[in-house]
């Protein structure tokens, strides 16, 4: 099809989270539908004078029969299908009146986070079911020559700030104290649940089973292809557009865009601005944490233009 006749279709769908937090809400299409028989978040497409919101909230009164007051943004992910092209807009759903079911008679089912990537979902949704089970908070670990001082922080983070997402950075480390470093950190973030990205050389996955890698935003332009298997997280460091589409093309699963604001790390960086941050985040397709200078009373703002969430070192490092 040509396209330039392509349909243009804005949706807006729901990631509804249990109050436990553990499970997300999700639909099966009826098999009569367009992608019948896929699993989805519930939702559908907004007429033409509704907002996202507005169409949310009517669409899940009108799909499962639950209230909504309010929503938070969760991602924005622009995809083209043969027939069209579609904005699917995802808020996150805290708080909800009434027991959902498929009015409909599609089946609903509650399942719980780590279940999800096993559902068969439209192609469109591989960064939202990212986005879904990615927290708000990224904490990157600062350089710490000190072993005691580096497990007493992180217990802290983990602990007191519940911190669910750590990047290990070790620049001024060997690589044999890297890995040493990395083990001890991979068995503190199982005990609270949290997940371990390495920075360094995909490689080192072999030596210390974490749960992916970050990558320099110099070392991202380096690849051509993804260097880690998909059951592993693969993060980036971008700064500009170029690079974003670098993380884009390597299916990257989330990346870092900076910097927002001046840190001591990076006291002469020229800075990215909230605008266009948003810019970047509309086209970027995959859950992106503001970093630089940023601290969690940050977070609502960098959720409201579309980011997942904050990435700091300084913010959880104490
Ligand atoms: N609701 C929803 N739609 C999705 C998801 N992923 C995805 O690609 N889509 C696509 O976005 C479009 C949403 O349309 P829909 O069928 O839900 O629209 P609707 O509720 O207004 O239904 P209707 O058009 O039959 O009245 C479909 O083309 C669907 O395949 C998702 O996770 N949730
Ligand atoms: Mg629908």
């Amino acid at each position: 099809m040509n396209a330039i006749v392509k349909r243009r279709v804005h949706v807006a769908a729901a990631a509804i989270i249990s109050a436990d937090k553990k499970q997300v809400l999700i639909a099966r299409r009826p098999s009569s539908f367009d992608q019948g028989g896929l699993w989805e978040f519930p939702g559908g497409k907004l007429a033409p004078y509704e907002t996202g919101l507005e169409g949310l909230k009517r669409e899940l009164h009108e799909e499962l029969g639950v209230e909504i007051s309010c929503a938070q943004p969760l991602i924005r992910v622009h995809h083209e299908y043969p027939d069209k092209r579609i904005l699917l807009d995802v808020w996150q759903v805290h708080e909800f009146a009434g027991e959902p079911f498929g009015r409909e008679g599609q089946a609903v089912r509650w399942v719980p986070m780590e279940d999800l990537a096993s559902y068969p979902f439209p192609a469109a949704n591989l960064p939202i079911l990212r986005a879904v089970m990615l927290p708000t908070e990224y904490l990157i670990t600062a350089e710490e020559d000190d072993e005691d001082v580096f497990i007493e922080r992180l217990t802290r983070a983990l602990d007191k700030d519940g911190v669910r997402l750590v990047q290990l950075r070790g620049k001024t480390l060997s690589g044999e104290e890297y890995v040493a470093r990395a083990r001890q950190a991979l068995a503190l973030c199982r005990e609270y649940g949290a997940r371990l990205l390495l920075n360094g050389e995909p490689a080192l996955l072999e030596q210390v089973d974490a749960d992916g890698i970050h990558l320099t935003s110099e070392r991202l332009m380096q690849l051509d292809q993804r260097p880690v298997p998909m059951g592993k997280w693969l993060g980036a460091s971008t700064h500009n557009a170029e690079q974003l589409d670098k993380a884009a093309a390597l299916d990257c699963d989330l990346v870092t865009l900076s910097p927002l604001a001046p840190t001591p790390s990076h006291p002469d960086a020229i800075l990215m601005g909230w605008h266009d941050f948003q810019q970047h985040v509309e086209h970027a397709g995959m859950p992106v944490f503001a970093l630089g200078g940023m601290t969690r009373f940050h977070a609502n703002r960098a959720r409201a233009v579309g980011a997942q969430g904050i990435a700091s070192i300084r913010d959880f490092w104490r």
